[in-house]
């Protein structure tokens, strides 16, 4: 059951319903059943992301999310669907290809090398045609001070900054954040995810944020999807989802209205669950 959510703007509605191929999308999934061993998780998801598009991926512990973004990296087989990069398919299962089509994914546990120094971090990431190591730190430059500070030594907020920043340098045309705030408080928060929604702006990546704080996502992401035991209960515009914080909690409870019937696609979904 999915229900959508959308505020049409001043366009009118957004051309692309439900699972339609727009023929621009960076990112798109097709019927994706991601889940560990033959387990299902997540399934049937349909997305269609643009350039410079930042998706938040909400709902309770034990969704499906982080299972989705590890699927998206290539470090989890899907088990079902397709993933395409600007209209290619990715293999399944293989990170390395993954990694060549420009996903990029931050993981929740950061997986930095803690004995190595910030700028080892980020020099061995990097990859050639990126953005240098300095203009990563543009980004971050409270990290300017840390050069040279191993990354084990660092705060929760600054090893956020340099996993962000290590991503940076890799030049992803898709940034996977998966709950960027694990751990850290709510006022780091609220600095670090305004600068995805920049680093969409500036580099034109899809980026795709898993995220707790429902209400600080919402304001950085374009569009957002609600995940409740693997399905899609909520998809729509994210300034939309947050003016409606009743629906919001429905989709988290798996309480919300029937989707609109058959006949009536609606309009403008970054996602769908397949039926
Ligand atoms: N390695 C694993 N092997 C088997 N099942 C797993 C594994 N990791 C997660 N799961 C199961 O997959 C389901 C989805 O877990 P996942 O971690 O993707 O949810 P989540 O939405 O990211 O939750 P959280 O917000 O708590 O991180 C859960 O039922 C979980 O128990």
């Amino acid at each position: 059951m999915t229900t959508t959510l959308d505020s049409p703007g001043p366009g009118g509605p957004d051309p692309a319903g439900p699972g339609a191929v727009t023929g621009t999308a960076v990112l798109r999934t097709r019927n994706l059943v991601c889940g560990h061993g033959r387990v299902p998780v997540v399934r049937g998801l349909d997305l269609d992301l643009d350039r410079g598009s930042v998706l938040a991926v909400l709902g309770p512990n034990g969704a499906g999310k982080t299972t989705l973004m590890t699927t998206l990296a290539g470090l989890l087989p899907r088990l079902g669907g397709e993933v395409l990069v600007e209209g290619q398919p990715l293999p399944n299962a293989r990170p390395a290809a993954t990694s060549r089509a420009g996903m990029v994914l931050v993981s929740d546990d950061r997986a930095l090398f803690s004995g190595l120094s910030v700028r080892e971090n980020l020099t061995i990431a990097r990859r050639r045609g990126g953005p240098t190591v300095g203009e990563a730190l543009e980004v971050f430059p409270a990290l300017k001070r840390r050069l040279s500070v191993n990354a084990g030594a660092l705060s929760g907020g600054e090893q956020q900054m340099l996993a962000v920043a290590r991503a940076l340098v890799q030049n992803p045309r898709i940034l996977l954040v998966d709950e960027m705030s694990m751990g850290l408080a709510p006022v780091i928060v609220e600095e670090l995810l305004p600068v995805v929604r920049r680093i969409a702006d500036d580099t034109g990546a899809v980026v795709v944020l898993v995220e707790q704080h429902v209400h600080l996502a919402l304001e950085v992401a374009d569009r957002a999807i609600v995940l409740v035991h693997g399905d899609v209960t909520l998809s729509g515009d994210a300034a939309a989802l947050a003016r409606d914080p009743q629906q919001l909690e429905a989709a988290y409870l798996g309480t919300v209205e029937p989707a609109p019937a058959p006949g009536s696609p609606a309009t403008g979904s970054a996602a769908t669950g397949a039926a």
